[in-house]
């Protein structure tokens, strides 16, 4: 068996023409939608996403609002950014790019966030709304993993969906947007503290690797036909990326998520959706 490709360059493709279309429809009511972020410090993978996240804003007509500070930056500074894109009218939306560094508080960075402005999904108010079924703005890449499973067809309702990880991005987050009625998967959450992990791996219909360990998913550890999202990364000694999830998995799974081109531009293209919904908000 060769796995279906979860392609997520196309995917996020289709999504932001729609995006192009909805932007242009927002300008026509005099609103234009702008996308701020706070990059702190000097690493080389955050500035690439953040480049990359502002490459896809001038693409479909958001506005982007970019804030850098050095990685000296005290806690104090950063938050006076964060009080100013909650005040600034041209800043629809805006993400605080992680990790921050060592000896930042990154939660009370994100607490102080305005919620309604919160593009990534990942404030305290806006996880405990997920919680509660309340609406609010959904984390990017576990949204774009759903995103990326509905669009090729992949069973989630009634599916068991091992998570392994739980960083604040998609560990944590993934198993609330899988358990709600709307998708009604069962989800078993595995990290470091987790005996034998593959036994887990391998009772798993989808797979969502998300540990940020060099092909910790084997094609020993999968079910024949499964769904596996690969999700985090590591890089080599040569800087290239290295996911997850080792390349053999597939011949035995029944879709796959490259990496890179699968979860990374879904992720990017969910933080767009979270702008222009806001946007659309405003108007409505
Ligand atoms: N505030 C946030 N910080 C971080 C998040 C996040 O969602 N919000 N997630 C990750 C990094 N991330 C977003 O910032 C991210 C990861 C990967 C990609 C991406 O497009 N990857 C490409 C490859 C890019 C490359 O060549 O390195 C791909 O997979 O094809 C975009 C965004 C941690 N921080």
């Amino acid at each position: 068996m060769t796995a279906q490709i979860l392609d997520g360059k196309a995917t996020a493709a289709a999504i932001k023409s729609d995006l192009t279309v909805r932007v242009a429809a927002l300008k026509e009511k005099g609103v234009t939608p702008g996308l701020g972020t706070i990059l702190v410090g000097d690493d080389p993978g955050s500035h690439k996403y953040v480049a990359g996240k502002h490459r896809d804003c001038a693409e479909v007509g958001i506005a982007s609002i970019q804030r850098e500070l050095p990685a000296t930056a005290t806690q104090d500074e950063i938050e006076a950014v964060v009080r100013e894109l909650n005040e600034d009218p041209a800043c629809t939306g805006y993400i605080v790019q992680l990790p921050l560094p060592r000896g930042i508080d990154e939660n009370r960075v994100l607490e102080l966030m305005d919620p309604d402005k919160d593009a990534d999904g990942l404030h305290p108010m806006n996880l405990g709304r997920l919680v509660l079924n309340e609406p609010a703005p959904l984390p990017c890449t576990p949204n774009g993993v759903l995103t990326l499973l509905r669009r090729h067809g992949v069973e989630i309702k009634g599916a068991e969906v091992v998570v392994v990880g739980r960083g604040v991005t998609i560990g944590r987050p993934m198993p609330l947007l899988l358990t709600r009625r709307s998708e009604n998967a069962t989800v078993t959450q595995c990290h470091t503290g987790t005996r034998d992990l593959s036994a887990h791996l391998r009772r798993a219909d989808i797979i969502v690797a998300a540990a940020g360990s060099a092909h910790l998913v084997r094609p020993e550890d999968v079910k024949p036909g499964a769904a596996v999202l690969d999700v985090g990364v590591s890089r080599n000694a040569e800087g290239k990326i290295v996911g997850d999830v080792h390349p053999g998995v597939a011949e035995v799974a029944g879709w796959i998520s490259p990496n890179p081109g699968g979860v990374g531009p879904m992720t990017r293209a969910q933080l767009l959706v979270n702008v222009v919904e806001a946007a659309e908000r405003s108007v409505d």
